[in-house]
């Protein structure tokens, strides 16, 4: 085993590499001696930057290049952010870990204002998620959203550039680049529901390393798993791969499992928002249940105008 190498798959964005490498170093505490090394690679969704996500395919942008190389053997695990991967996996890959989730809010980031509620009537919000959009939206109608593509630090420049009053990132990745300080407020899940898996990083491999997903598990985090499961289930049954304002966000009390969804029109006109409480090891049923009543509730017709008449089942 000491003279194998497990190799890496990575996106050469500063967060990616941070991720890769935390795993590396994660692996290599739990199995002293081991050996673990990055392999970087350029995916689709590095290369296509000035159209927004939703226009070119989505998440699975990031992912395929990844899953392709650990299938034809030049890698043998990949690191995403939850938020990236798509709900199904390609025939003999699938997610085997998840770690300890790091800070799941959206972060409000400016340079002149403290708070969403302190922009002035007009002001300009980057962002190119519809979720964030919706429900900026829905709380200060006068907003003007503008697109904001790019790794953290793009964005970042872009704002410092004058281009926007404000904009809003994931904390988790803005505290993984030591960039905390750019925070000037992490907006709650109420005033923003966090997208399904924010702030947690999962590993995927081939089902058959068995040698390797037993490495694995000493990096999974039980809780963390559970609240993403749930997350996960929600969206699956409301998803089919697009991009669409969707919220889904888990936490644990106990052993109390508390699931929030929330789907909206992009222009936050319409906002259709849920809740379960429920058993940790309901946590699969809870998402699916809390999906349909969103359904029935009004987000089977959002759904349907967003995906353009392809509609969940
Ligand atoms: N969509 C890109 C993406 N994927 C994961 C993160 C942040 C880290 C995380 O949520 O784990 C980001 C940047 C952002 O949304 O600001």
């Amino acid at each position: 085993m000491l003279d194998k190498i497990f190799r890496i798959a990575t996106r050469q964005s500063p967060l990616a590499l941070w991720q890769a490498q935390y795993v590396q170093q994660r692996l290599m505490t739990a199995h002293p001696g081991l050996r673990v090394e990055l392999v970087p690679m350029v995916t689709k969704g590095d290369v296509i930057l000035d159209t927004p996500l939703a226009k070119v395919g989505g998440k699975g942008l990031f992912v395929k290049e990844l899953e392709l190389a650990m299938l034809e053997n030049r890698a043998d695990l990949a690191v995403h952010s939850m938020k990236d991967v798509p709900v199904d996996f390609p025939e003999g890959l699938g997610l085997v870990t998840i770690c300890e989730r790091e800070d799941p809010r959206d972060a409000f980031v400016s340079n002149h204002y403290d708070s969403i509620d302190a922009l002035p009537q007009g002001a300009v919000v980057g962002t190119s998620s519809l979720r964030r959009q919706c429900q900026l939206s829905a709380r200060r109608p006068d907003l003007v959203i503008r697109s904001l593509r790019g790794n953290v630090g793009t964005r970042l420049g872009k704002l410092d550039a004058g281009e926007y009053d404000a904009i809003i990132l994931a904390a988790a990745g803005l505290k993984r680049l030591g960039l905390e300080e750019r925070i000037r407020f992490a907006l709650p899940a109420e005033i923003s529901l966090p997208a399904v898996g924010q702030g947690a990083v999962g590993i995927e491999c081939r089902l058959d390393d068995a040698e390797l997903i037993a490495l694995l598990q000493a990096l999974n985090d039980g809780d963390t798993a559970v609240c993403v499961r749930a997350e996960r289930a929600m969206n699956t049954r409301l998803e089919g791969g697009c991009q669409v304002p969707i919220g889904s966000f888990a936490v644990l009390e106990g052993d109390q499992l508390w699931l929030r969804g929330l789907v909206g029109s992009p222009d936050g006109s319409q906002m259709i928002t849920g809740e379960r409480r429920g058993s940790r090891d309901q946590a699969e049923q809870m998402g699916i249940s809390l999906a349909e009543e969103l359904l029935e509730n009004g987000a089977r017709e959002i759904l349907r105008e967003v995906y353009q008449g392809q509609p969940p089942a």
